[in-house]
């Protein structure tokens, strides 16, 4: 029996710094259990897109390039201010295509959009703000009448959550244990909370009614510039920052408090794509950002384990009890970028192993920690049962890829355990031949030659809809 035997109904709230990534964790939850995105849910994100992308033009003004072209070039004034005026009186330029104006918007965002000056500033300054830098090489498609956001689009659209939003899920949590495969119906409810400052003081009421926390940092704030309001979220006051030292004092502080202390902490850290570009593009470097970093440059998996470690640290400096000390030690650690189109329900699934995991566990840290003993870490643990894996990494899990610590006959355990999962998941018998065969990798990424229908009808007899109390985007 699994340690949810008692129980099917948990509350799990996101918490993590802005732009973490709560409410794109959220949007994939929408799509893979609640039905995906509705027509009207999609016309609020085509307005959110194209008004991002128009900020981010007006805002080129200030680059000397951008400046010298307007000055030199009359159309590519012309073309500018129509833009510059409806962001300025504020436009709703999506909501009546008929109207010449609106046409006019469209077609001169598509000439801003592609003009070389344009395209050479969004070049130098992708890594710094993807999310909105991205649409810019696709101007085309989308400021057009008809336009009609991708799944990609909707995941990449930024838009800073104000208040809260449930979305309630009906998951088969599957698991594999020695030959058998455990299956267990939980109806989640994730809660999504804003991260800016002026957002938080709804954090400790959803804390209080929470069974667990995910808690959300973005693996690219390590480039943020201490004490600077990063470009990229130049909406945010100027109390909120994204850089690491920020994020750690933020997390530090959540970690810390007496509300969170019974409360199981899972730590999910994102935009693990954005990282590694930046990582093999030294853009920055680590070392730029941290001196006393001692990895190569464009070490990936050094600057993961460097980075968990920052964030680690900082708490374990300001812990004074045992528990809290187990508690941090015996934390899961997850890696993912959230806005990938892989089968998010695989991924859920492994992202509730170790909520479940957690919150059995922190029972028996409390009652570890009240004998005056500090518990280790589960891999410290695994590595006292396993005298081969030598790495305290077997805790983190990079959730997209098939990333399995340990021994290489514990490895294959684990993988077959985990295609295990999967088979049920996905309604695929685990031992498939011929054409609907798909391997662990063709699954996760949802990229099989296997029927879609078949696929689809497998994961609506595991999953169900439940309902979302509201959403963002209507
Ligand atoms: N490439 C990449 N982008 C991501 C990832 N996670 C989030 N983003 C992007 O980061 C931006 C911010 O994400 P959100 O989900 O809005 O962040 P949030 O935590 O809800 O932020 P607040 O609501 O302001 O607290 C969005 O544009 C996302 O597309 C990731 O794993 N990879
Ligand atoms: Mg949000």
């Amino acid at each position: 029996m699994g340690i949810c035997a008692s129980k099917n109904y948990y509350r799990i709230v996101l918490l993590g710094n802005v732009g973490s990534g709560k409410t794109t964790f959220c949007k994939q939850i929408v799509d893979s259990y609640l039905g995906g995105f509705s027509k009207s849910m999609k016309w609020e994100f085509r307005k959110h897109i194209q008004a991002n992308i128009l900020h981010r033009m007006v805002a080129m003004q200030s680059f000397e390039e951008f400046s010298d072209t307007l000055e030199e070039d009359e159309e590519f004034k012309r073309n500018f201010m129509v833009l510059q005026n409806a962001t300025v009186a504020d436009f709703d330029y999506s909501d009546d295509e008929s109207n010449s104006f609106v046409q006019e918007v469209l077609d001169s965002a598509v000439y801003v959009g592609e003009h070389k000056v344009v395209q050479e500033i969004c070049n130098a300054l992708y890594l710094s703000a993807p999310w909105d830098f991205k649409y810019f090489r696709d101007v085309r498609r989308i400021f057009k009448n008809d336009y009609e956001p991708s799944k990609e689009d909707i995941f990449t659209c930024r838009k800073p959550t104000t208040g809260s939003c449930e979305y309630i899920i009906r998951h088969l949590h599957v698991q594999a244990k020695g030959n058998k495969t455990i299956r267990q119906e939980v109806i989640i409810e994730v809660i999504d909370v804003g991260g800016q400052r002026s957002e938080r003081k709804s954090w400790e009421k959803q804390i209080e009614l929470a069974d667990g926390i995910l808690y959300l940092v973005s693996m690219t704030d390590y480039a943020g510039k201490e004490g600077a309001v990063q470009d990229y979220y130049s909406y945010l006051s100027d109390n909120d920052k994204c850089n690491l030292k920020y994020t750690q004092e933020l997390f530090k502080e959540n970690f810390i408090i007496p509300k969170t202390r019974h409360i199981p902490i899972v730590l999910l850290e994102t935009k693990v794509d954005l990282f590694r570009k930046m990582i093999e593009d030294n853009s920055p470097s680590m070392r730029e950002c941290f001196p006393e970093y001692k990895g190569a440059d464009g070490d990936y998996e050094t600057a993961c384990a460097f980075l968990t470690s920052q964030i680690k640290s900082k708490i374990k400096n300001s812990l004074n009890s045992k528990m809290l000390e187990s508690k941090l030690e015996r934390m899961p650690i997850l890696r993912q970028n959230l806005t990938s189109k892989t089968n998010f329900a695989l991924i859920f699934n492994r992202i509730w192993d170790k909520i479940t995991f957690a919150l059995q566990d922190i029972k028996s840290i409390e009652k570890y920690s009240k004998s005056g003993q500090v518990r280790k870490s589960s891999a410290q643990e695994m590595i006292m049962k396993r005298q081969a894996v030598k790495t305290h990494r077997a805790s983190i899990t990079d959730l997209g890829n098939m990333h399995m610590p340990g021994t290489p006959k514990s490895k294959a355990k684990q993988k077959l355990n985990f295609r295990r999962s999967i088979s049920v998941l996905t309604g695929i018998p685990i031992n498939a031949r011929g054409s609907g065969t798909a391997s662990v990798e063709e699954l996760i990424s949802g990229n099989n030659s296997l029927n879609l229908q078949r696929r689809r009808d497998a994961r609506n007899s595991v999953q169900g809809i439940v309902r979302s109390k509201s959403y963002h985007w209507n």
